[in-house]
């Protein structure tokens, strides 16, 4: 039995080395909440908050995601023992919604309980492998030359496949330059929602580009639309922003709206939940595969124990640490080569947190105390 007594919201925030551009605007810092919940034994586990500082990729926002946890997730967590992590998803169902707050929650419940059980979390939750393929996500660049310049140094790092982001207007000429300087690698595009089904002129001309897949084209409400599409496209279309619960899993086989489905564990509401929508997406022999949110350490690592699972069979869009930060906050940092991340066989995630860092970044410390 896990008695959680006391829940760390540590309030950080970091620069990014770059800014990250898509459709939708820049990224330049991660204003966020490292979660840490301690257990009657002094055991701590981690999670992070995901959720950006606007609501432009989901309609949580970090202040939004610091309300929901401090206020109901945590009062929850606090009132009564957890026999396992996989309760949780449960009782949160008292809160609407609210993925991200509660996947943050939740995942460092399930830390705390690997490192009880003195495993390594990939491997309580069901992992089946322990290398992950790493691919890199490539935001918006000022040109295509800057463009060619930044895919060839993070192949040179060894990543095996590149994401480009698309918006209209820099799609099938930018892709085109991109096919011609690099014919072979495993290439995808991300609009993050930036085109409509009247766009499909655009999109078909993508077909030529042997593309691993488009994600998320059209609104994350379009399941309809996207099976339009796809009944309309030869390149699978990957949904992300439209996948936040194991029904709309089920709506987006049910409608073949889409081939492929990009999992986060923050979107979806936690660790459990990625069970249950791996276990149907292996059932219908859907591919998934792992996103990523721009996290931090605690994040990535969660990202990666998701990864391991079966039916994750593409590369995950979880570069190492040094493609987004000077410092990182865990330790080791999460490190790419030859293409993979080696999972730590550590138990909980792996990976230590790096206090010094953790205080370096922090503005803000919330303890809240079981009564
Ligand atoms: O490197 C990563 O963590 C993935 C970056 C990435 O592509 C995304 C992060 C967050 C929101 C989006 O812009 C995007 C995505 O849509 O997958
Ligand atoms: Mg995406």
């Amino acid at each position: 039995m896990l008695a959680i007594e006391k829940v760390i919201l540590h309030h950080l925030v970091m620069d990014y080395k770059h800014p990250f551009v898509t459709s939708f605007g820049r990224v330049e810092q991660k204003d966020f909440y490292i979660i840490e919940v301690i257990d009657q034994d002094g055991y701590s586990g981690f999670g992070e908050t995901e959720a950006f500082e606007t609501p432009w990729y989901t309609e949580e926002t970090s202040e939004t995601n610091r309300h929901v946890i401090e206020s109901f997730l945590v009062p929850l967590v606090l009132e009564e023992e957890i026999s396992h992590p996989s309760e949780l998803a449960q009782r949160f169902q008292k809160v609407r919604r609210n993925n991200m707050a509660k996947a943050a929650v939740e995942s460092a419940v399930w830390d705390l309980y690997a490192k009880k059980q003195n495993k390594p979390l990939y491997q309580l939750i069901g992992g089946a492998k322990n290398a992950i393929d790493v691919g890199v996500s490539i935001g918006l660049q000022p040109s295509v030359k800057q463009l060619l310049n930044v895919i060839e140094t993070k192949l040179a790092k060894g990543y095996t496949r590149v994401k480009l982001k698309i918006k209209p207007g820099n799609d099938v000429e930018l892709v085109r330059a991109v096919r011609k300087a690099f014919p072979e690698i495993p290439l995808m595009v991300d609009a993050n929602s930036a085109y409509q089904l009247s766009d499909i002129k655009t999109l078909q001309q993508l077909d030529q580009f042997n593309l691993q897949m488009i994600e998320q084209p059209l609104a994350n409400d379009d399941f309809v639309e996207h099976a339009s599409l796809q009944q309309q496209l030869q390149t699978p279309i990957c949904l992300d922003e439209s996948i936040h619960t194991y029904s709309d899993v089920q709506t987006a086989i049910a409608l073949e709206s889409c081939k492929i489905i990009n999992v986060k564990m923050s979107r979806v509401g936690g660790i459990k939940n990625v069970q249950d929508i791996e276990d149907y997406a292996a059932k219908n022999g859907i591919a998934l595969w792992c996103g990523g949110m721009l996290e931090a350490g605690v994040g990535r690592a969660h990202s990666l124990a998701i990864a391991s699972l079966a039916q994750f069979t593409l590369p995950a869009d979880t570069a190492a640490s040094e493609n987004y930060w000077e410092r990182d906050i865990i330790q080791p940092t999460v490190q790419v080569k030859n293409g993979q991340v080696h999972l730590p066989e550590k138990p909980g995630i792996g990976y230590e947190i790096d206090r010094e860092a953790l205080d370096y970044f922090s503005v803000e410390k919330v303890v809240i105390e079981k009564k």
